[in-house]
């Protein structure tokens, strides 16, 4: 692993200490020099009961340098060490033991909502409690939405005159009411963190002396919040930082991603920063390419034997939204003739929409969902039953149980503790007996849902569990497939989603589609003839995370003349 550093590799590995920052382009090796780094450091640890916590923002990611350690070294990281999502560290050593020092409730707090559970609270339709998951704070004590889709909600945020509408209001007593009771999802769980290191100044340099370094890959990602606990931690002691990233691929799920806050960072450490910009992955001609969407002046050379010359020029095609399937068999075909080989490793498909992978699949579009408020219960028992006949019996026995559990007793959430509770109670044998024999006896997953609840109901009803399951009264019917077909790639021969789920990840060969606006609204062709880069804007970033992912092939599928023309003046001319 050590042997095949670059110079520059080299430096991040044995010699830089202290606070800085490393800005890299794409396929550059962060990740591998990032592990290289941390492989070398504990081979040469001296502090038994402090160690070196390495974070990165997925699982995917810090899976990736664990891997890479494995494989190269055939070492684990293990305590006094830390190695996984920044979120994960900071609930653990911050909001999970002190949250309750600050939010008002008197135990250690329950984390709810994604990535740590279901929530269903609420109980009719414009109650607010059923947005409790998919809001937060901001730095500056704003209530937020943690979600994109702005459709969940059934209010507007704004009044016409651009002030704040009384619903937030009314988003900020259901957030209080719940923290009372020691609830918290995850963006509550980095707000409270921030704010119990600014008033207990302790417990951040007791942290800082525990980890006297920390490594932060994919630090373009970093939230003004979480920056500000890493701030927190370095006033109070913590003395090496190294933060990792590529700004041209701040990229995030639900929220704008602030990749001056990155540079920021790399501004003020300049002195002692580094630029890693040679390209690892990608061909030359990949590169001459994908750069001219970020603001930099030149492309990133490209230093890997077996494919920088590799000869194949990206290309830029039109779909028919009618007729995806001749756009795959294209890129199918330029796989072939190029002998790359088809795997789920190798040849990918990405797209910056979900309804393109509805388009492959040949799914509806959109359906209203039958669910009632206060009743999502009903949609798990149903989608338990459909896993369990997918063959996937263990997640169902899971998601079966939990939503037993909350119908029973009326709850929006089961957290661990509540269904340990329950089962004790119950008796460990009866109660698996119980959901064993209710996953046997509900009815087979197929046809009309409001057909499957009546009868699941009366099942219900002769086993004696007392909850009432019922849908929207007035929504139209809708088949079991339509609501939980598990989209299937195993078919299809390569890999297939979004461009959030493949950041980091190589390819040989990848197909990416695009839509003629990105989600914001705004059309791609207007940012491209703006001139526009992907400092502006996060779609032209999220476009140039899926254009970097291939080693040899790069083809972009867009829906018209027009887009394809102003893509080809900015990337090809
Ligand atoms: N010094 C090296 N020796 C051997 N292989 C390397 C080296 N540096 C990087 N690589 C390889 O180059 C590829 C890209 O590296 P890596 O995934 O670390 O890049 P990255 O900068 O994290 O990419 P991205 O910005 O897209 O996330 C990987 O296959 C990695 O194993």
């Amino acid at each position: 692993m050590f042997d095949s550093l670059s110079e520059i590799q080299r430096k991040i590995v044995f010699e830089k200490n202290g606070l800085f920052a490393v800005k890299a382009c794409p396929g550059s090796g962060k990740t591998y020099t990032t592990a290289a780094r941390l492989a070398h450091k504990i081979n040469n640890w001296q502090l038994p009961s402090r160690g070196i916590a390495v974070l990165s923002f997925t699982n995917v990611a810090w899976q990736e340098i664990r891997k890479m350690l494995d494989q190269n070294l055939g070492m684990a990281i293990s305590y006094p060490h830390y190695l996984g999502t920044l979120d994960s560290f900071i609930n653990k050593f911050i909001f999970l033991p002190f949250g309750h020092l600050i939010m008002g409730c008197g135990k250690r707090p329950v984390l709810v909502g994604e990535p740590h559970g279901t929530w269903s609270g609420g109980n009719y339709d414009y109650d607010y409690d059923q947005y409790f998951d998919c809001t937060s704070f901001s730095i500056t004590d704003g209530v937020i939405s943690t979600t994109a889709d702005f459709t969940r909600f059934h209010f507007k945020w704004r009044n016409k005159d651009g002030s704040e509408s009384g619903h937030v209001n009314k988003l900020r007593e259901t957030k209080l009411k719940f923290w009372r009771q020691g609830y918290a999802t995850q963006a509550d769980a980095n707000y409270f963190s921030l704010k119990i290191l600014d008033k207990y100044p302790n417990i951040a340099r007791s942290i800082a002396m525990r980890f006297p370094e920390l490594i932060i890959d994919e630090a373009q990602d970093t939230s003004e919040i979480q920056l500000g606990i890493i701030n927190k931690l370095v006033d109070n002691g913590l003395e090496n930082v190294m933060l990792v990233g590529d700004p041209d691929q701040a990229i995030f799920e639900w929220n704008d991603a602030r990749p001056d806050l990155f540079i920021n960072k790399l501004n003020e450490w300049e002195e002692n920063s580094v630029i890693l910009d040679e390209n690892r992955r990608s061909s030359q001609n990949i590169c001459n390419v994908t750069y001219k969407l970020t603001s930099r002046a030149r492309p990133s050379v490209a230093v890997t034997e077996a494919v920088k010359n590799y000869e194949h020029v990206p290309e830029i095609i039109c779909y028919d939204q009618d007729n995806i399937q001749s756009t795959l068999d294209y890129f199918l075909r330029i796989c072939e003739k190029h002998q790359v080989e088809m795997s789920h490793e190798k040849v990918a498909v990405i797209f910056r929409s979900k309804s393109i992978q509805n388009l492959i699949l040949t799914q509806p579009v959109q359906i209203e969902y039958p669910w009632l408020v206060g009743k999502y219960f009903v949609r798990d028992l149903a989608k338990g039953k459909y896993m369990a006949e997918n063959g996937n019996v263990f997640e169902a026995f899971r998601l079966i149980e939990k939503a037993l559990y909350k119908g029973l007793h009326n709850k929006s959430f089961c957290s661990t503790n509540d269904l340990e509770s329950w089962i004790s109670a119950r008796g460990f044998i009866r109660h698996r007996q119980e959901i064993m024999h209710l996953l046997r006896c509900l009815p087979s997953p197929v046809g009309s849902i409001n057909e499957w609840v009546k009868q699941a109901s009366d099942i219900l009803k002769m086993n004696n569990v007392a909850i009432r399951m019922n849908l929207k009264p007035d929504c139209p019917d809708c088949d079991f497939d339509e609501l939980f077909k598990i989209t299937t790639e195993r078919n299809l021969g390569f890999r297939m989603g979004t461009v959030h789920t493949f950041k980091g990840v190589t390819f040989d060969a990848v197909l990416l589609i695009l839509r003629e606006k990105g989600a914001q609204g705004s059309f791609y062709r207007t940012m491209l003839s703006r001139g526009l880069n992907t400092f502006d804007d996060e779609e032209l970033r999220i476009a140039y995370v899926g254009m970097t992912r291939p080693r040899k092939l790069l083809v972009i599928a867009v829906p018209s003349e027009q887009s394809k023309l102003a893509w080809e003046q900015r990337l090809l001319r």
